[in-house]
């Protein structure tokens, strides 16, 4: 092993000599400004040690077994047990631990034995001359009690502390802490349970290099093989700790040597604390940090703890970590920004961070935030986060200085893995009929601010007075651990003097494993004073504080507040578990029942779709039929073509035949007399079918017609209504599921914007239905007027004719009653039926509406047959419209033609059966002379006139009928 040894003057006197001085001020570090002032302290130091010897060894010796029995684990201490010394530091310096008179009250007794490490007792035993009386038998007999025989000379060093020596050397690692709970003996621990326990306290030194090469003081001997410190100075002496790391020691070998097994521990479940201690700018930073060349402890303790898990498969773990700094007194959350800042996010106050105590947990910080991690890098991170919110400054001895204390906690839980929910894969807790609980342990790895003498500014010197006292607290506490052990004087130890020491409590009462790196410097004169005082401190930590960790019980957690986040957390998985279930069952019943709902709402809306486009499809049927029948394409009267093609149509269906034989046979068989009132006065019996027919197709179409649109237009107003509260009802139902839902993670935008535009789709039809049925109306109307004026005109019309006609006979009558030789009418004019007329007399008669005009001329006398014809072929002309003209002349064609001009007269009519008029013409020829008698000819003619009066009537009342 390296040892790397500085030639410092060895310190010389008889401390013993050396007279008790007073009190050392109150100041948390001495001040030696000066060179002389700091040779001064240092030879108060040595009064001080020379003071609290003890004359008699043998009667410290027995006080110090009652006050701290077994206070010997380590081979080190072992080694080095024969050799003790007894010193006091200035009361109130943080590194004195008999500050306040404490020390004064401090039993000699209590330390002597117990201080393997003080330097005064390393150097007596250095010193085989003896210069401080050694009982030898005592602590042989000590020694035999805990397994180790030393010798006078064994006593002796030079040799090197054993334990530390393999330490150092790499056994540390196969030489784990003590388990006072397991009452195994460690091969480093074989006495008794003290020693153990004194086992789980490591307390070690590391000396900074200095900043340039040579600078080295000479005041300093650095033997890390021999875990030795050695100042060879006035106050000077021998200091062996656990392990005393060189400058050119590295950040790995102090965490392997000082760290990794408390680290490995605190997986296994103990608490375990590091603690850097020293002046400022010595290095302790840069030992818990490190860089990224040089990873100190904290990333090392990181990397170890994920290794930890990895290697342990049966188990599984749970990480949160927080980070604070107690910076003026005060705890600041480093891991939030709010609390550290001292505001909130809004400004608002944020609650002070308090320390409180319970028997489970300890002393704890709260509020504080914890951070679960699950990954190396991720605490690292996190870590790096508080780091950057740290306090830091600068002073004369660091740039970069911290300016608070900082504490890294690690909170780990840990539970025997259970396979399936079942039992632990060890089978431990299957044997027990019950799971193993979880174990919670905590590793602090805490930095804490430097000591400094004096401070520059105001900030400084405010930020060192807090930074002094609370150090100076600590050695306080540390130095009246020993002297708490037996006197119940635990409670009165004064950790409430300061958050650091009240936060270290349980580590420093013994519940927890502890290591403590002490830095220091040996480059300049002016630090020696201080590194004199982080080795006294480490001296009197390493001697005072006994530590009982145990490991922490398994515990099942069934409280729901708890703290352990492991079992907490399953109770949650299985709870959220479970709560998953019911609503993901919920959701399914409710998704089923508004799948059904929406598909029962779309069958509904469909089949209302259905109707309503079938009701539509119907109403544009109709619509068609009527257009179709040329309601909206004629010029003139839009009734006049309705009517045509409701007969055209009649026409073509007429039973019976079609053409010529069908109209005269209707015609006869409703003759003038049967002509009966218009369909407006018939009984308005809408089942009375027989109606329609009796008047002729024309009007029971058109009866008919009235009669479906009336139909229809009751039919659609049911309808709408209908769809009125079918669309009432949706609505109702929509507002009532939206406001049952009333939820925004209902998926509901996609039902309403197709419900609201379906009915926006059936407000639409209903509005077309609605103005479909205004036209309708308007169109009923419109052929019930025209209807009514039409058999108006009908009976004008027929009256006229009837009149005409009887006139006619009558005539006929009366003249053969008078006169039966009398020659052929002669008369200067006549018309078609023989009446007469004036010669230049025209009689028109109009026919309303459809503008129809008879024109009658006079006829000439009959000479002949052909001129007879002829005659009566211009005696007629009727003037028809051209739409009248086409069915009449298909009606007609076969023995009656038409031709198409607007003017029509009997000289158009081509193909005319002219036989029978032949022969009557005949027969009026042979009355004129010698033909037949005169009756037969006016028979014969009567019968002509009646016959050609029924054609044009015939013609007319198609005419009209259209
Ligand atoms: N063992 C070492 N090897 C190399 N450099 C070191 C060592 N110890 C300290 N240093 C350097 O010394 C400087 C001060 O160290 P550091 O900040 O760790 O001191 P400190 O004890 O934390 O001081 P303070 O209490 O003021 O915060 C740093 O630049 C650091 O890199």
């Amino acid at each position: 092993m390296a040892t790397q040894t500085t030639t410092l003057p060895r310190p010389g006197g008889a401390r013993s000599s050396l007279p008790r001085t007073s009190p050392a001020p109150t100041s948390a570090l001495p001040h030696p400004p000066s060179t002389a002032s700091r040779k001064a302290s240092v030879s108060s130091l040595s009064s001080l040690k020379s003071l609290k010897r003890p004359s008699s060894y043998a009667s410290l010796r027995e006080e110090s077994d009652k006050a701290s029995p077994n206070r010997l684990s380590t081979q080190s201490e072992r080694n080095v047990a024969g050799s003790t010394r007894i010193f006091s530091l200035p009361p109130t310096s943080p590194l004195a631990p008999g500050g306040s008179g404490v020390a004064g009250n401090r039993r000699a007794s209590s330390l002597a034995p117990a201080s393997p490490i003080l330097p005064g007792a390393r150097k007596s035993s250095l010193n085989p001359k003896g210069r401080f009386p050694l009982n030898v038998a005592g602590i042989k007999k000590k020694e035999e009690g805990l397994g180790v025989s030393l010798s006078p000379d064994e006593a002796v060093p030079p040799s090197p502390p054993l334990s530390r020596s393999s330490s150092q050397l790499g056994n540390h690692l196969e030489a784990p802490m003590l388990d006072s709970n397991s009452g195994s003996r460690s091969p480093s621990a074989m006495g008794g349970d003290d020693e153990k326990s004194k086992g789980n306290v490591l307390v070690s030194i590391r000396v900074r290099p200095s900043g340039e090469a040579g600078k080295e003081g000479t005041d300093w001997t650095v033997d890390s093989g021999k875990s030795l410190v050695r100042y060879n100075g006035k106050e000077g002496g021998d200091y062996y700790l656990d392990n005393v790391f060189a400058p050119r020691d590295g950040n790995v070998r102090v965490y392997e040597s000082c760290c990794k097994r408390l680290v490995r521990r605190v997986m296994e479940g103990y608490h375990g604390t590091v603690f850097a201690y020293g002046m400022t700018g010595t290095g302790k930073t840069f030992s818990m940090q490190g860089t990224s060349e040089n990873p100190g402890v904290i990333p090392l303790a990181v990397t170890d703890i994920f290794s930890f898990i990895r290697e342990t498969p049966h188990r599984e773990f749970l990480l949160r970590v927080s980070y604070l700094e107690i910076y003026n007194e005060k705890i600041h959350d480093l891991l939030s920004p709010a609390q550290n800042s001292g505001a909130g996010v809004f400004g608002q106050n944020v609650e002070e961070i308090k320390l409180r105590e319970d028997s489970k947990r300890g002393v704890y910080a709260t509020p504080l935030k914890e951070e679960i991690v699950q990954s190396p890098t991720q605490l690292l991170r996190v870590i790096a986060r508080g780091d950057l919110a740290r306090k830091t400054g600068s002073t004369q001895f660091n740039a970069r200085s911290s300016r608070s204390h900082a504490v890294v906690q690690i909170v780990v839980e840990s539970r025997e893995r259970i396979i399936g929910g079942g039992a632990p894969l060890d089978g431990k807790a299957a044997a027990g009929g019950a799971i193993g609980g979880v174990r919670v342990s905590t590793l602090s790895l805490i930095d804490l601010a430097g000591s400094e003498r004096a401070a520059e500014t105001k900030e400084r010197r405010q930020e060192g007075a807090h930074i002094n006292k609370s150090l100076l607290t600590l050695g306080n506490v540390i130095a009246r651990l020993s002297q708490a052990k037996d006197d119940k004087n635990k409670d009165h130890l004064p950790y409430r003097d300061s958050k650091l020491t009240r936060l270290l409590q349980p580590a420093l009462s013994g519940s927890s494993l502890i290591s403590i790196l002490c830095t220091m410097a040996s480059s300049t004169d002016a630090n020696n004073l201080e590194s004199l005082n982080t080795l006294k401190f480490a001296a009197r930590a390493k001697n005072n504080i006994v530590s009982h960790a145990k490991k922490a019980e398994e515990a099942l957690v069934t409280d729901a507040g708890s703290k352990v986040l492991l079992e907490r957390y399953r109770h949650e998985i299985a709870e959220l578990r479970g709560q998953l279930e019911l609503q993901a069952k919920a959701q399914m019943d409710t998704q089923e029942q508004e799948a059904q709902r929406h598909e029962e709402q779309m069958i509904e809306i469909q089949l209302a779709r259905t109707a309503l486009k079938e009701r539509i499809d119907h109403l544009n049927r109709l619509i068609l039929s009527s257009k179709s029948s040329g309601v909206n394409t004629t010029t003139g009267n839009p009734h006049n073509s309705t009517l045509l093609s409701a007969r055209s149509s009649t026409y073509s269906t007429a039973p019976g035949g079609h053409g010529p034989q069908a109209v005269p046979r209707t015609f006869s068989q409703s003759t003038f007399a049967s002509i009966g009132p218009p369909p407006e006065f018939l009984p308005s019996d809408p089942g009375s079918d027989d109606n329609a027919g009796e008047y002729g197709d024309g009007n029971a179409t058109l009866a008919a017609q009235v009669k479906a649109l009336q139909a229809d237009n009751a039919d659609k107003s049911r309808y709408i209504s209908t769809l009125e509260k079918r669309l009432l009802q949706a609505r109702r139902a929509s507002q009532s599921r939206t406001s049952i839902a009333n939820s925004p993670r209902m998926s509901s935008t996609g039902d309403e914007g197709s419900l609201a535009s379906i009915i926006r789709e059936k407000d639409s039809e209903i509005a077309n239905l609605r103005a479909q049925l205004d036209d309708k109306e308007r169109m009923v109307s419109a052929l019930r007027s025209s209807a009514r004026k039409r058999e108006l005109a009908d009976l004008k019309v027929l009256k006229v004719r009837t009149k005409s006609i009887d006139d006619l006979l009558s005539s006929k009558r009366r003249a053969s009653s008078t006169n039966p030789l009398s020659p052929p009418i002669k008369s200067k004019s006549g018309d078609l039926t023989g009446n007469p007329v004036a010669e230049d007399e025209e009689e028109l008669l109009l026919v309303k509406p459809l503008n129809i005009s008879v024109r009658r001329t006079p006829v000439p006398p009959v000479r002949s047959s052909s001129q007879s014809l002829t005659a009566r072929k211009k005696a007629s002309v009727m003037s028809l419209p051209d739409s009248m003209l086409e069915p009449i002349t298909a009606s007609y064609s076969p023995a009656l033609t038409i031709k198409t001009t607007d003017t029509v007269t009997t000289d158009n009519i081509t193909d005319i059966d002219t036989t029978t008029m032949v022969e009557e013409t005949r027969g009026v020829e042979g009355v004129q002379g010698a033909g037949p008698s005169v009756q037969q000819r006016t028979k014969s003619s009567e019968g002509a006139v009646v016959k050609f009066a029924l054609t044009i009537l015939t013609a007319w009342w198609i005419i009209s009928t259209a």
